[in-house]
This record gives structure tokens, C-alpha cells and sequence, in this order.
């Protein structure tokens, strides 16, 4: 989905960069060089966010940002200076961010706050407080800035809100609540979360007892001390939000293969060995297949490495899709397998042997070279519960594949 963005501002040398900033992170962006012309837009578009200059020809005490926070159209404000008075107009409206367009890094700024707007989307936040005003408030603040909000009244009530919506990134928790306070709730959540998965921030009014400190041995992430500064508050959250996001796509990363995009053997050895554990309790029987590209090295010597990468990379949309519901991964080369977990032996055949005759009729569709080619693939169910044991039985059949002829499957 395109958002669309206004970009308020009457010096169009501005109004490009800034316009340009805004479509490399995804944007649509009108332009509005007055505020007569931002109404006019208002009117007709409904806008994700906008950027206001704070001085314009027809609105020279920045009367434009009332304009957009009253269209409900969170706002960043650009200023040429921030003066004491501009900044008493600016922070008495609910806005997202004033930049004062000093310098360079300034739209660097502009540019992480725009891309960090409609990820905030996607991060739920909970707010642990006893007091409806302070949760409201902090609510508030949040929802401006585009995150979802949930709420809990003590340390017991998030700890079933938690468990109710796994999806939760960033707990702000109050520390004097009844039941169980912050710091006991922060121990709480240590001791079911990592911080890889959860960023926690502390909030108290009193600092006498070391307070931030203890938040922070509980396992707090972060702590602020009430009352506190809008800026302060927006600066710590995102740079939580931010440092999760960095160890989501490291883990990423290191789970994925680098060319096709499939899981990688590690990420597929641990999956499947934990599974196989949870198997082996049960008594139930395991499934994988092993999956080879024939005669693939003549690919690579016919049509090139690039041509052969290609080849593999369109194998890999298509067995991601095919066997959305299973376990995939790439071991290497042209080597690729597929773990069943909990799927009926004759279904998961059937759906093997599907795959390899579309891949028989489609493969051409795979590359621009339009390269035919099959596959042969070997099958092993049983109760195996070795990893490593059960690839060895697949490997065998698909050596079996291999020597009678490719182009099948063998179980
Ligand atoms: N383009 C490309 N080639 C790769 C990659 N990894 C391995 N290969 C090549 O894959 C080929 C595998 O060849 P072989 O193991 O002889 O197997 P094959 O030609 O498919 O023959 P059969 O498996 O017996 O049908 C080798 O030429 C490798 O260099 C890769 O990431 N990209």
C-alpha cells in the first residue's frame, strides 16, 4: 500500500528534497506551496502524514500546523529556527516532531522518521499502569507516533495481557502499582522473554531508591523518570524499537540463505530437531524428502553461473509457495529439503510428486534463458529420530532416483 504524504513548504529547492526523501522511503508526496493550497489538497486526499514548513507567506506564525492536526494528519514540523516562541507554538500542538532545517543531518532525520512512521504500525506496545489518566496519556502519545496500544492496570493483568497477544514488542510499565509492581513484573518477563524479543521501559515518579537501577538489574531496557519530556520519551522508545528491529533481521540473516531467500541447513536443522524431539515423545512417525536439480551442472556449463543462480533462485520461489505449510530449506548447491512435520505420508507424496510435474512442465518459466530442467527426489518416513538418520534414508533414495534415471520419485 503507497501513503501519501503533504509536504507543505513555499521554497521549492526544499519542497524537491524533501519530496524526494519522501518517495525513497515509499511515499507518495504532494506538494503544497501555501497554506491555501494545503487546504485545497486536505480537502480532496486523506494523508498518511505531512511535513509543514512552520513559516509561509500566507501563514507566517505557523497557522499551517493547527491546519493538518485539525485534518487529524500527524505532523512533523520544519523550521528555519527555533526560537523560544516558535517553540512554545510548535510544542503546544500534538505534534509528531519539529527539525530545525539547519544542516544535512537534518533530512537524515526527516528521512528515519518518515521510513520509522509505518513500521510503527506493526509494533504493539503495552502500557502497565494503575492510572487510567497516565496509561490515556501514554496511549496517546504512542498513537501519534502510529504504534498499537494495549493496556494493563498492574504487573498480574500484563503478564495475561502478554500472554494473550505474543505479537506485543515493548512493554512501558509504571513501577508503583498494587498486586505486582514494575521491577517484580520486569523479573516477570525476564524470566519468560529475552531481551531479543521484548524491550521493557520503565516509568516511575520517584527516583529515591535507586529506582532506575533496580528497573534496570530486573531486565528494564530503559527507564524514565516522570513527569517526562515528550522528545525524551519518543528518542528512547525508538531507539528500543529500533535496536529489536536490528536483531530481527541479524537472526534473519543468519537463518537465510544469501541467494535464494529459502531458510538455510542451520535454521532448517533446528527447526526440524526440535520437532523431531516433540515427535519422538509422541511416537509418531517423521517425514523429509530431499530434492536435487538434475544434470545441473550442465546449466551452469551451457548457460553460465548467473543463468544456473537464476535457475535456482526461480526453484526456490516456487517450492516456498508449493510447501508453504512445511519446513524448506536449501543444504547447498542444488541440494534442497523438505520436513513434514504432522502431515499425512500419502498427502505429503502427493504433493512431492505434484511439484516435481510442474517443475517437468514450468521450469522454462523459471529463467530468461528459458532452461528446462527436473528433478529427482527422494522420500523417507519412519520413526526416525535422528536427524542426520532420516536425511541418510532420504539421500539413499534419492541416490536410487538418480541411478534409475532422474526425473522422479523414490520412497
Ligand atoms: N550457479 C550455481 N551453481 C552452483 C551453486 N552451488 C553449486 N553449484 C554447482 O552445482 C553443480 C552440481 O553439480 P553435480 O554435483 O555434479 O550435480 P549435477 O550436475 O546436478 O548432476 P546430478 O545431481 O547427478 O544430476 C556444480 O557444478 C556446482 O559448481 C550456486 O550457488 N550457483
Amino acid at each position: 500500500m503507497t501513503r501519501r504524504i503533504l509536504i507543505i513548504e513555499d521554497t521549492p529547492t526544499i519542497a524537491r528534497v524533501q519530496k524526494h526523501i519522501a518517495q525513497k522511503v515509499g511515499y507518495e508526496a504532494d506538494i503544497a506551496g501555501s497554506l491555501a493550497e494545503a487546504k485545497e489538497l486536505i480537502s480532496k486526499h486523506s494523508y498518511f502524514c505531512a511535513v509543514v514548513d512552520f513559516i509561509l507567506p500566507d501563514a507566517p506564525t505557523g497557522e499551517a500546523v493547527p491546519c493538518t492536526i485539525a485534518a487529524d494528519i500527524p505532523t512533523i514540523v520544519m523550521t528555519g529556527n527555533l526560537d523560544e516562541t516558535t517553540r512554545n507554538i510548535v510544542e503546544k500542538h500534538p505534534i509528531i516532531d519539529y527539525i530545525t532545517k539547519e544542516n544535512k543531518q537534518a533530512y537524515q532525520y526527516l528521512e528515519k522518521q518518515l521510513a520509522r512512521l509505518p513500521r510503527n504500525e506493526q509494533i504493539l506496545v503495552l502500557v502497565v499502569d494503575d492510572s487510567a489518566a497516565t496509561r490515556h496519556h501514554i496511549c496517546n502519545l504512542l498513537t501519534r507516533h502510529k504504534y498499537q496500544t494495549l493496556e494493563a492496570v498492574d504487573g498480574i493483568d500484563a503478564l495475561k495481557v502478554l500472554a494473550e497477544n505474543p505479537s506485543i514488542a515493548v512493554i512501558i510499565t509504571d513501577n508503583e502499582m498494587p498486586n505486582m509492581n514494575g521491577d517484580e513484573l520486569c523479573v516477570e518477563i525476564r524470566r519468560l522473554y529475552s531481551n531479543d524479543e521484548k524491550a521493557v521501559i520503565g516509568i516511575s515518579a520517584y527516583d529515591t531508591l535507586h529506582l532506575s537501577t533496580r528497573f534496570l538489574k530486573s531486565g528494564a531496557d530503559d527507564y524514565l523518570r516522570k513527569p517526562f519530556n515528550n522528545e525524551e520519551f519518543y528518542c528512547r522508545l525508538s531507539q528500543n524499537v529500533d535496536m529489536l528491529e536490528n536483531i530481527k533481521t541479524i537472526r534473519l540473516q543468519a537463518n537465510t540463505d544469501y541467494l535464494t531467500k529459502l531458510p538455510n541447513r542451520r535454521y532448517f536443522f533446528g527447526e526440524a530437531n526440535s520437532h523431531l524431539k516433540a515427535a519422538k515423545l509422541a511416537n509418531t512417525s517423521v517425514s523429509l524428502a530431499m530434492i536435487d536439480i538434475d544434470h545441473f551442472k550442465s546449466i551452469n556449463d551451457n548457460y553460465g553461473h548467473d543463468a544456473g543462480d537464476e535457475v535456482l533462485k526461480g526453484l526456490s520461489q516456487c517450492m516456498a509457495k508449493y510447501f508453504e505449510e512445511n519446513l524448506v530449506g536449501r543444504f547447498g548447491g542444488e541440494e534442497f529439503a523438505v520436513y513434514f512435520a504432522d502431515q499425512d505420508t500419502n498427502e505429503s507424496l502427493q504433493r512431492l510428486e505434484k511439484f516435481r510435474l510442474f517443475v517437468e512442465k514450468h521450469s522454462p518459466e523459471f529463467s530468461k534463458d528459458r532452461i528446462k530442467f527436473t528433478l529427482s527426489i527422494g522420500f523417507h518416513n519412519g520413526p526416525v529420530y535422528s536427524l542426520d538418520e532420516l536425511i541418510k534414508q532420504a539421500d539413499l533414495k534419492l541416490y536410487q532416483a538418480k541411478e534409475s534415471g532422474r526425473n522422479k520419485l523414490v520412497n
